[in-house]
């Protein structure tokens, strides 16, 4: 289980994410929604172990961060893969666990590359496994990082945009991906987004943050006209399509100077 309670998060002494409180069972997914500059990351990177400079309560799995990072995987938002390394797509996936293990050479052991092509077969990409990580689509990429972040077994998977510059037809690649480690898997994830709407089917629960807490609960809590017009204005609308809530937001941007 994942705890927070009055959490602030700080840069030096500026709040960056300010009195959050939220709990999450260990199989369940969060989607982590607010407009640029909401606080995303910043709570992401300090769940992840990443960032420490922070006050109130924080446990993931009973403890702080940096003592859990071992069953914490996390896929940043841009992924900094030197491209101009020929890496096939076995080897960088095979490498998150080298690092897990800290282990810093490129002869793979058979059995980590056994482990490798299962993850990349579980994400559909068992094919590819040969080819160059720089000559793939973007929607194949983030399945490859989806792989690599399994590989070490994580009990919490932290992903930031993970849908962000995909097409549509890569999206919804990458979604059933995500719902498949959802029910195959079942472990925890917070997955930030700034557009919630292809992610509601695995979602439980969902935050909505701008820099402080606006609302935490189900999709169908939170994605409600009353509370996503206090971040996205009078124009954004929940609606409901089948059992399923979804919203229309503009790009709220918020800017240092307008912050609290
Ligand atoms: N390294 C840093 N040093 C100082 N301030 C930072 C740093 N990183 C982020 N911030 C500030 O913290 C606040 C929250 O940033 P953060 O990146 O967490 O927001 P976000 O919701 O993830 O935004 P986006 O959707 O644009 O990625 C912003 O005001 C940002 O300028």
């Amino acid at each position: 289980m994942i705890i927070a309670e009055n959490l602030t998060i700080y840069y030096d002494r500026q709040k960056a994410v300010e009195n959050v409180t939220f709990k999450l069972d260990s199989d369940q997914t969060l989607l982590l929604l607010g407009p640029n500059g909401a606080g995303k990351t910043t709570l992401l990177r300090a769940v992840a172990g990443l960032h420490q400079n922070y006050k109130g309560t924080l446990l993931v799995f009973g403890k702080p961060p940096i003592e859990s990072r071992n069953v914490i995987s996390y896929v940043p938002q841009s992924y900094s893969l030197n491209e101009r390394v020929p890496l096939t797509v076995i080897e960088v996936v095979a490498m998150g666990a080298l690092y897990k293990r800290g282990l810093m050479h490129f002869n793979i052991p058979r059995n980590l590359l056994r482990e490798a092509t299962e993850a990349l077969e579980f994400v559909g990409l068992g094919s590819l496994k040969d080819k160059r990580f720089s000559e793939l689509s973007g929607g194949q990429k983030q399945r490859v990082l989806l792989a690599r972040a399994l590989i070490s077994k994580p009990k919490l998977l932290l992903l930031d945009e993970p849908l962000s510059a995909l097409d549509p037809s890569a999206r919804v690649e990458v979604v059933s991906v995500l719902a498949k480690i959802k029910q195959e898997i079942g472990l925890a994830m917070i997955i930030t987004t700034h557009d919630p709407n292809p992610l509601t089917e695995i979602g439980d629960k969902i935050m909505l943050l701008n820099k402080e807490l606006i609302a935490f609960g189900s999709p169908e809590e939170v994605l409600r006209d009353e509370i996503i017009t206090k971040v996205y204005g009078s124009q954004s609308k929940a609606i409901k399509v089948g059992k399923r809530m979804y919203c229309f937001i503009g790009d709220v941007h918020l800017h240092r100077g307008e912050r609290k």
